[in-house]
């Protein structure tokens, strides 16, 4: 036969025909007998089987930035200091290295991450390594190669391992066409940075392995994160974490965006929470695959004034960087997460107030340590 009309009805078979009308999910790959690096994908359940009701075992990569400790410490809590395994390029700092295993793993390595997955018996990974969206547009080629090189050997590894996979996605997967106010899960997505166009590719991807392999990949997009015992890396959110260090240490801050620009953020601790809730959910609760999650909304000028309740001789000066002005001006003001609230139950817990609160305290907590010392 013919290869093209071979194809064509192997792909009939897999998808329905949708002149019919009946168009089915296609089943995973794996049931024609091949996964993604021609690996028969069978061979995955001698090193790593999984069923929900065993404890994972967790590796997550680039691990030493923002949120990777973090959400080590949350695993940890939850399955067991020696069931999450927290990797990265970088050398972990001694409290780290002491707190639980730590591993050396390059994504762009697909061998070692391979080894890795093998050798520990990985059953759910978290893909941190990214280059974030200003520092994405300062080495474009590097961007390019971490957040996409390296998301495909990831997605192999997962898929022939049979992994749960949890990426994050971002606001900065959406672009100025995109509806900004507020932002659904499932609209047009046209970002202007490499950081954008890979964490696009890296929803599509995932959701391709998933309905063409059978991957369980699962994808929440994130606001601006801000945490206190963590440093941000580089990304168009970070004005929101470094204001509430300069307030506590010299009562002055230069914030790097205009006073009005209107952006989704969100606190650590929801985010840990979110991405956990996103990894626990029964499958069968997730009518999509990447959903947005969403906690509160605000402009500098409305941080600031937040934080005047508490500081009152807090000063503000504006600085404004034109890079990160123009990706800011580009992404959605307001996020609509209606879906993760319907299907797995999404709720924030921390608005701007409590947010204010808490990292005012950590830091206020801090500096009183470090003189008391
Ligand atoms: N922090 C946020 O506000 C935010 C918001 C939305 C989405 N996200 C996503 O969450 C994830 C974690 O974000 P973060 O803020 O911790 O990022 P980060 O920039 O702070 O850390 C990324 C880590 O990736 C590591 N890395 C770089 N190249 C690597 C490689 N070749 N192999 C392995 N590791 C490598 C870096 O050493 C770094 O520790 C990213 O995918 C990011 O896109 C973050
Ligand atoms: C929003 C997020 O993806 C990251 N903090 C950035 O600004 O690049």
């Amino acid at each position: 036969m013919p290869l093209a009309r071979m194809l064509r009805q192997v792909a009939g078979q897999m998808l329905g025909s949708p002149a019919c009308g009946c168009w089915m999910p296609a089943p995973p790959l794996r049931f024609l007998g091949t996964s993604p690096r021609q690996i028969p994908a069978d061979a995955s359940f001698h090193s790593a089987s999984f069923s929900g009701t065993d404890q994972p075992r967790v590796l997550i990569t680039g691990g030493l930035g923002q949120l990777g400790v973090g959400l080590a410490n949350f695993l940890r809590k939850r399955f067991g200091k020696d069931s999450v395994i927290l990797s990265d390029i970088r050398k972990p700092p001694d409290h780290i290295f002491h707190s639980g295993p730590f591993i050396y793993s390059d994504i762009l390595d697909y061998k070692n991450l391979r080894e890795i997955v093998v050798n520990n018996r990985i059953t759910w990974l978290f893909h941190y390594s990214a280059l974030l969206s200003a520092v994405g547009e300062a080495n474009v080629s590097l961007a390019r190669a971490v957040n996409i090189t390296g998301l495909h050997n990831v997605l192999d590894v997962a898929a022939e391992h049979n992994l749960r996979l949890f990426v994050p996605s971002t606001i900065g997967a959406f672009g100025p066409t995109s509806p900004r106010n507020p932002t659904p899960d499932l609209c047009v997505q046209r970002p202007r940075t490499i950081y954008g166009v890979s964490k696009v590719h890296a929803e599509l991807m995932g959701e391709y392995y998933h309905y063409r392999y059978g991957l369980d990949f699962r994808c929440l997009r994130y606001p601006g994160i801000i945490s206190a015992d963590s440093q941000p890396g580089g990304g168009t959110t970070d004005y929101a974490v470094q204001i509430f260090h300069d307030a506590i240490k010299s009562g002055k801050f230069e914030c790097n965006l205009k006073p009005s620009t209107r952006l989704p953020m969100m606190y650590i601790d929801d985010c840990l929470r979110a991405t956990l809730e996103v990894m626990e959910a029964p499958a069968e609760s997730l009518s999509m695959r990447t959903y947005n999650v969403n906690a509160m909304s605000f402009t500098p000028e409305d941080l600031t004034q937040e934080v005047l309740k508490h500081i009152p001789e807090f000063q503000i000066t504006y600085n404004v960087d034109s890079v990160r002005q123009a990706i800011a001006d580009s992404w959605p003001m307001n996020f609509d997460d209606s879906n993760a609230r319907k299907d797995w139950g999404w709720k924030h817990d921390f608005d701007l107030p409590e947010l204010v609160t808490t990292m005012l305290n950590f830091y206020g907590s801090d500096t009183r340590i470090a003189q008391a010392n």
